[in-house]
C-alpha cells in the first residue's frame, strides 16, 4: 500500500475550468480525471484516507519543500517593508521548464500598472533582494520572481485562505508584466552599482553562472552562494567545462570551484589564474571543503567514500537543513603532482588534524559514507584518544571488516565501480561490460593491482561510456585516469584495514541500505555483516535502516528521505551524549578563571571555558565581570573590616536575637556541634516590612527590615552593601542567560523564574584567621571556617573575598584551594541547578579551612533561596 496523489472521475466531477484552458491542464490529466492536490493511500477494505495536500508543496527535481517552512522562514527573517503573514510561496511550472519552480507574492498598496518613483522602486528592490535571500536559505532554491501586488490578487478560497494558485496564474498570465519590468531594470541598475560584476573576467563568469543555473545575470551579484542556490555536481561540472572555455583555461582545478563557491571569491580566484596565465592554482592539499557554511550548531564532517571524491555529500548538504555547517573531506591525489595516502592511518591522521584545526572546540559530529565509514571511526577513535568529545559517528553501509571485500576490489572491478558510481552504464549493465573488458584484455583476469595496459582499458571503457552522460558531466579522459587512479589507491589501504579498539563516547549510528549483490540480502547483511560494529562501540549504537541502494543512497532520489534519518540520528546523540562519554566530572586540580570580556570579545572561548567550569569544576573565577572593579571590592571589604571591629556590645546591638527574620550580626563560633565556625557574620537583604507577630517563623527567615549601622558611626556601609546587593542581582541575571545558552534553551527561561527581590539575600562573612590557641581543634589537615557543605542553591552563587581560604573537593577526594583573584568573582554551582540540568552542571562540596587563613577574611556573598548556613 503506497500513498499516491487522489486523481477523481465521474459524472459529479467538473470537466475544465470556465474560460481558462491553462488552469485546466494543469488540473486535469490528459485522459481527462481532475488531479485534486491531495496526498492519499486507499486501504485493503477500500477506505480512502487523504494524508497531505500536495500543492502545499513544492516539488523542484523531485525534491519537496513545504510552502509553509519557507513562509515562515521569510516572516521570521523581519524584513523591512513587509507585514508579517502577508507573504505566499506559490509553486508554479514555467512553459518548457522541466521542473516546477516558485514565485513569492506579498501585499503592497501600489497598484500594478502605475509607473513608481525612483525611491519607491529601491525600497521594493531591497526588500525583494532581502525576500530572495531568505528563501533561497530556507530551501536552498531561488525564486523565480519576487513581486509585492495588491490586494485584488489576494483571492481568498472557500476555505477562506489565499489562493496560491489563483496568485501563480495571475503572474503566468502576465497580469503584473509592468511591474515586473520596471522591478527588474531597477534590480539590475541597483546591482551593478553595488555588487556586480566589476572586470571583463567577472562579467564572463556571471554570464557562465548564468547560463549554467539558468538564472537571469541581474539576480545574481558577488556574495551569492553556489551552494546555496542548489548548486548539483551536474552543475559544478558544467560550470567548470563552461569556464575553462570561456576563459580559455586548459585544466581549471575542480577543487577550485569547491573552494570558491561564493561569486565574488570565485571571481577573484579565476581572474588571478586568467592573469597569470597558470594552470597551477590550487594551494596546497587541504582535504576539507565547505559545502554549507551556515549554523548555529558544531559542523558535520562528510569523508568521502571509496572513489575518494566528495561531489556525492553535495545534495545532501543542500537538503539537510540542520541548523550547522556541513564540510566534506576529499581524498588526496586529485590535484597537481598530490600522491594518494599511502594507509588508512595516514589518510585518518591528516583528516583528524584538518578536522581539529577548523573546528578545535568540539563537540564533532562525522560520518562516512562506504569506505569513508572506517576512515570516520579511526578519526573518533583519535579525537576521542585526544580527550575530544565526538558527540556522534555516521556510517554509511560498511561493516567493520573491509579486507575481504577490499581484495575483491582488484583493479578492474574499482574502475567499473568508479563507472557506476558515476552511472557511465546504462542500469544493469556493469555486469556485461566487465565480461566484455575481459574479453578484450584477457591479461587482467589474472591481474590484481594495476595492470600495465591499464591506460588502454581505461580508454576503451571511457569509449564505450555513455557519450551523453559523459558530456553532461563533462568528464574528459584524462581527469577520469586520474580518478580511477585516486579509487584504487584508497582501495589498496583498505586491504591490510584491521578494525580495532572502540569509540567510547559518540552515539555509533549504521546506515543499512540495499548491499551489493555479493553480500547477500539487506537482512543478511546486517544480521552477518553490519551488526559487527557493536564490538567497536562502547556507546550506544543503533542500525537505521535507509531508502536505496550502497551507490544510490544519496542520488536525487534518496536524498532528501536519508537527510530526514540523518538529522534524526543526530539529534538522539545529544540526548545520551552526556551520560554515555565516560569523561570523569569532578577530575580537576584547579579552580578555571574566566576572563568576562571574552563574552564580547570570543564567545566561543568563553562559553567553552564557562562549559568546564559548570560542568566539570562547579566553581569559577570570573575577572572583569561588571561592576565588580577591585577598588570597589577593596572599599567593601575595607567597609566589612570597620564593621567586624566595632565593639562587641555594638554588633550585639545589631544581634540577629533581635530581628524576627535573623537578619543582623551573629556569631558563628558561640553555635555548638557540627556548624560551629571559626567566623562570625552580618545578614542583610532588600528592604522588606516586619512579617505580622503571627506569621511561622519559616516565613519570616530573612525577610524583614535590616539592621543596619547608624550612617554616621559606619559612613557609607549601607549605600555600598546596597549597590554590592544590586550588582550581585545584575549578574546573576546576566550568566542565567549564558547558563541558558550553554543547556540550549531560550535565554529568558531562567530569568523568568529568578525570584522576587526578597528572595535574594546577602551576608558578609568574617572568617577569624588561625592562632596558636585553635590551632589544636585542627583535624586531619582542617580547622573549620565553614564546614564541608554543598549550596542548595537554584541559580549561581557569587561571592568576593578578601582572602583565599575557600575549598573546594575534587572526584579524588583532594580539596584543591580557590585562589584569592584581585578584581574576581567567586562563583559555584547549587544542589537544585545540579538537579534542575540533570546533574549536567555539578554542585561541588566546599569548606572554608581557617587554617589557611593567616589574616582576617571578608566575603561578602549573594545567595538566593540559600538558606542552609
Ligand atoms: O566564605 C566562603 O568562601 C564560602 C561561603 C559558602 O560556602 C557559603 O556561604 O555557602
Ligand atoms: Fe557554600
Amino acid at each position: 500500500m503506497q500513498e499516491g496523489q487522489l486523481q477523481v472521475s465521474g459524472p459529479t466531477v467538473f470537466r475544465k475550468y470556465y474560460n481558462d484552458s491553462q488552469a485546466t491542464n494543469a488540473s486535469f490529466t490528459s485522459d481527462g480525471w481532475f488531479i485534486t492536490g491531495d496526498i492519499a493511500i486507499i486501504d485493503l477494505d477500500g477506505n480512502l484516507s487523504l494524508t497531505a495536500r500536495e500543492k502545499d508543496c513544492l516539488n523542484i527535481n523531485g525534491v519537496k519543500y513545504p510552502t509553509l517552512d519557507i513562509e515562515r522562514d521569510v516572516d521570521s527573517a523581519d524584513i523591512d517593508g513587509i507585514l508579517k503573514a502577508s507573504i505566499y510561496v506559490c509553486p508554479m511550472r514555467l512553459p518548457d521548464a522541466p521542473s516546477e519552480t516558485y514565485g513569492v507574492f506579498y501585499q503592497h498598496h501600489i497598484p500594478v500598472d502605475r509607473s513608481l518613483g525612483k525611491d519607491e522602486l529601491a525600497r521594493i528592490v531591497a526588500t525583494n533582494r532581502a525576500i530572495k535571500a531568505a528563501c533561497t536559505v530556507s530551501c536552498g532554491q531561488i525564486p523565480h520572481i519576487v513581486l509585492p501586488l495588491p490586494s485584488p490578487f489576494f483571492v481568498k478560497t472557500a476555505l477562506g485562505k489565499v489562493s496560491r494558485s489563483a496568485l501563480s496564474s495571475a503572474y503566468l498570465k502576465g497580469t503584473c508584466s509592468s511591474l515586473e519590468q520596471q522591478l527588474s531594470a531597477a534590480q539590475s541598475h541597483s546591482d551593478h552599482a553595488k555588487d556586480g560584476p566589476r572586470s571583463e573576467v567577472e562579467h564572463a563568469v556571471f554570464d557562465v553562472v548564468s547560463s549554467v543555473f539558468n538564472i537571469p545575470s541581474s539576480s545574481l551579484h558577488r556574495s551569492l552562494n553556489l551552494f546555496d542556490f542548489g548548486a548539483s555536481s551536474l552543475d559544478l561540472m558544467r560550470l567548470k567545462q563552461f569556464l575553462q572555455e570561456r576563459l580559455s583555461v586548459s585544466d581549471l582545478p575542480t577543487i577550485g570551484l569547491l573552494k570558491h563557491p561564493e561569486l565574488g571569491p570565485l571571481c577573484d580566484y579565476l581572474s588571478l589564474l586568467v592573469n597569470s596565465r597558470s594552470k597551477d592554482m590550487s594551494s596546497s592539499y587541504d582535504p576539507l571543503v565547505c559545502l554549507h557554511s551556515e549554523g548555529s550548531q558544531p559542523p558535520l564532517f562528510l569523508i568521502h567514500p571509496g572513489v575518494g571524491e566528495i561531489l556525492v555529500f553535495i545534495n545532501l548538504a543542500r537538503v539537510l537543513n540542520d541548523d550547522r555547517p556541513v564540510y566534506a573531506l576529499r581524498a588526496r591525489g586529485f590535484d597537481n603532482d598530490d600522491k594518494a595516502f599511502g594507509s588508512l592511518d595516514e589518510m585518518a591522521e591528516s583528516y583528524t588534524a584538518a578536522i581539529e584545526a577548523r573546528y578545535p572546540q568540539g563537540p564533532y559530529y562525522i560520518a562516512g559514507y562506504s569506505f569513508g565509514g572506517a576512515v570516520a571511526f579511526e578519526v573518533t577513535k583519535k579525537l576521542e584518544s585526544e580527550g575530544r568529545t565526538v558527540a556522534w559517528l555516521g556510517i554509511m553501509n560498511l561493516p567493520p571488516h573491509i579486507q575481504f571485500r577490499m581484495h575483491e576490489l582488484v583493479w578492474l572491478e574499482v574502475m567499473i565501480n568508479l563507472c557506476v558510481f558515476l552511472a557511465l552504464f546504462p542500469d544493469g549493465e556493469s555486469g556485461s561490460m566487465i565480461a566484455q573488458v575481459q574479453e578484450h584484455f584477457p591479461e587482467l583476469l589474472s591481474s590484481d593491482s594495476e595492470p600495465s595496459c591499464a591506460t588502454d582499458v581505461i580508454k576503451w571503457v571511457f569509449d564505450h561510456s555513455d557519450q551523453a552522460r559523459l558530456d553532461a558531466l563533462q568528464l574528459k579522459l584524462p581527469d577520469f585516469e586520474r580518478w580511477i587512479r585516486v579509487a584504487y589507491d584508497i582501495s589498496c589501504t583498505g586491504r591490510s584495514y584491521e578494525p580495532s579498539g572502540s569509540v567510547r563516547g559518540a552515539l555509533t549510528t549504521i546506515f543499512c541500505a540495499i548491499p551489493l549483490h555479493s553480500m547477500g540480502t539487506r537482512k543478511e547483511f546486517k544480521a552477518d555483516r553490519l551488526s559487527k560494529w557493536a564490538d567497536f562501540c562502547q556507546g550506544p549504537y543503533e542500525m537505521v535502516d535507509v531508502d536505496g541502494e550502497h551507490y544510490t543512497m544519496l542520488s536525487e532520489t534518496h536524498v532528501s528521505s536519508f537527510a530526514e534519518r540523518l538529522r534524526g540520528a543526530i539529534g538522539r546523540s545529544q540526548l545520551p551524549k552526556d551520560s554515555a562519554i565516560p569523561r570523569p566530572k569532578l577530575d580537576f586540580d584547579a579552580i578555571p578563571i574566566i576572563d568576562f570580556s571574552l563574552y564580547s570579545s570570543d564567545k566561543g572561548k568563553y562559553f567553552q571555558q564557562m562549559q568546564y567550569a559548570l560542568e566539570d569544576v562547579g566553581f569559577g573565577i570570573l575577572v572583569n565581570a561588571p561592576g565588580f572593579e577591585d577598588t570597589f571590592q577593596k572599599e567593601l571589604f575595607s567597609l566589612a573590616d570597620q564593621l567586624f571591629n566595632k565593639p562587641q556590645e555594638w554588633r550585639d546591638a545589631l544581634g540577629t536575637s533581635t530581628s524576627y527574620s535573623l537578619r543582623g550580626y551573629f556569631r558563628a563560633d558561640t553555635i555548638q556541634g557540627h556548624h560551629k565556625a571559626f567566623a562570625e557574620a552580618y545578614r542583610f537583604g532588600l528592604e522588606m516590612p516586619s512579617p505580622p507577630a503571627d506569621a511561622p517563623f519559616w516565613l519570616r527567615l530573612h525577610e524583614g527590615p535590616n539592621q543596619w549601622p547608624r550612617e554616621d558611626d559606619l559612613p557609607r556601609f549601607r549605600s555600598m552593601m546596597e549597590t554590592l546587593f544590586q550588582q550581585y542581582r545584575n549578574l546573576n541575571i546576566t550568566l542565567n542567560e549564558h547558563v541558558c545558552q550553554l543547556l540550549n534553551i531560550p535565554n529568558k527561561v531562567l530569568n523568568d523564574f529568578f525570584p522576587s527581590k526578597a528572595e535574594f539575600n546577602s551576608a558578609i562573612w568574617h572568617y577569624f584567621p588561625v592562632s596558636p590557641e585553635i590551632l589544636s581543634e585542627a583535624r586531619d589537615g582542617f580547622l573549620q571556617g565553614m564546614h564541608e557543605h554543598r549550596d542548595p542553591s537554584t541559580f549561581l552563587t557569587c561571592l568576593i573575598q578578601s582572602r583565599a581560604g575557600l575549598q573546594a573537593k575534587n572526584h579524588a577526594g583532594t580539596w584543591v584551594d580557590v585562589p584569592m583573584v584581585p578584581g574576581g568573582v567567586v562563583f559555584n554551582i547549587g544542589m537544585q541547578l545540579m538537579k534542575l540540568t540533570g546533574g549536567k552542571f555539578v554542585a561541588t562540596t566546599h569548606r572554608v579551612n581557617t587554617l589557611k587563613i593567616d589574616t582576617d577574611r571578608f566575603v561578602p556573598e549573594a545567595f538566593i533561596r540559600h538558606d542552609d548556613f
